[in-house]
């Protein structure tokens, strides 16, 4: 509730520009209008006038004067109706403008357009001395020679505090930003030589958001097959992976029931579990859980835990986490300060080592639940 004066204040901001571009508009349209009729009724009074007395001097007869007046009097109307038109040309043009300038975009950046190579995504994942600083903050070192393995099929845990790095690694896990120096390989394959698209399809993501659209389950289940249409069987196979077809089948329209604008029609853990259906229904061998169960309460964490049980047996999975609960089922947790690995092993050896991991788990910055 305290937000509400800072929210109705933003609002009210908004609505009084909207007023004032209206109203400007308005004044702008109503004197185009007002000129364009204006002209209209004076060239006819002109023509009148210069017509009278050309003809009082014998230079025009009368049919020419009515021609010539029939003449100047349709041009002046095109002219001023045209000119009524002037916002909504000049609207159009920059909207073509923008268009154009959109269609140009290149689809790819530069690093997305390199790596052609699509190989069997599987094997150990290893970071091999990578450093990386954002583009905007070239000064700002987030990764310092980091180096770490996460073995074929392994669960584990990426901790530390916040701001350590840890989305950025999974970010630069799908290409989205590629190592200032060092490289990224899984198995035999370096990620830089592979082709983006392909990687993706093979490294799925459930993040904190629940990236749903407002369409229907099913159509957001399918959505994680790139490239053919996913069969109702294998739609419910993948549901029932993620431990969330019981659930669908109790709604009335199942299937076809739609999730809302920000799934907002269902719980934020049956919407954690949608995602990971989605996730599982791409031959993903690679899967990052980022902070996936930050925002449920304990019942909807543990349903949507339950169901990364059953997803990470034969994938790679990566959980990013703040939560004590969730590093305690990862085979092993790899504690992320000052951009690079500082400790890793289980969760009883870290808290045995009273090193980095135990004074965060202690410190209170970890929840426990
Ligand atoms: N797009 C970006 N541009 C510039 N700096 C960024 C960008 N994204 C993140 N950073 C910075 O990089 C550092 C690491 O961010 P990152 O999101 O990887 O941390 P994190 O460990 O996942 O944090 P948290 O636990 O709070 O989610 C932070 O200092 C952050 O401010």
């Amino acid at each position: 509730m305290a937000l509400e004066p800072v929210l109705q204040g933003q609002f009210d901001k908004a609505a009084a520009q909207c007023l004032s571009t209206g109203v400007r508009g308005a004044f702008v349209e109503g004197c185009t209008y007002g000129v364009a009729s204006a002209l209209i009724y004076l060239a006819e009074a002109l023509l009148f006038y210069v017509g009278a007395v050309l003809m009082a001097r014998g230079t025009y007869t009368y049919l020419q004067m009515v021609q010539t007046l029939n003449l100047v009097v349709f041009t002046v109307t095109i002219g001023s109706q045209l000119m009524a038109f002037t916002q909504k040309i000049a609207k159009s043009v920059q909207a073509t403008k923008d268009l154009n300038d959109l269609l140009k975009l290149n689809v790819d950046s530069t690093s997305e357009a390199q790596g052609v190579l699509r190989p069997r995504i599987e094997g150990d994942l290893v970071f091999s001395d990578v450093s990386f600083s954002y583009p905007s903050r070239p000064g700002a070192p987030v990764l310092n020679n980091l180096s770490m393995r996460i073995e074929d099929g392994e669960c584990v845990a990426i901790v530390g505090s916040s701001g350590c790095g840890k989305s950025t690694i999974a970010a630069m896990l799908q290409r989205l930003y590629e190592p200032d120096s060092g490289a990224i390989s899984i198995g035999t394959n370096e990620l830089r030589a592979t082709d983006v698209q392909h990687l993706r399809e093979h490294v799925a993501v459930v993040s904190q958001n629940p990236n749903l659209f407002d369409a229907s389950i099913r159509e957001n289940i399918a959505y994680g097959r790139v490239g053919d249409d996913m069969t109702e069987a294998e739609v419910v196979r993948a549901a029932k992976a993620a431990n969330v077809h019981d659930f669908i089948v109790s709604l009335p329209q199942g299937y076809d029931t739609l999730v809302g604008e920000n799934a907002s029609l269902i719980s934020g853990g049956q919407a954690q579990r949608l995602q990971i259906a989605r996730a599982l229904a791409r031959p993903a061998k690679v899967l990052i859980l980022d902070e996936c169960t930050s925002a449920l309460d304990p019942a909807n964490q543990s349903a949507v835990l339950d169901t990364i049980r059953g997803a990470k047996v034969g994938r790679t999975t990566i959980m990013i986490t703040h939560k004590l609960a969730v590093m305690q089922m990862c085979d092993r947790i790899l504690v992320v300060e000052d951009g690079e690995v500082r400790e890793q092993g289980t969760y009883e050896s870290l808290m045995e080592r009273k090193g980095v991991f135990s004074k965060l788990a202690n410190g209170g910055e970890w929840m426990s639940e």
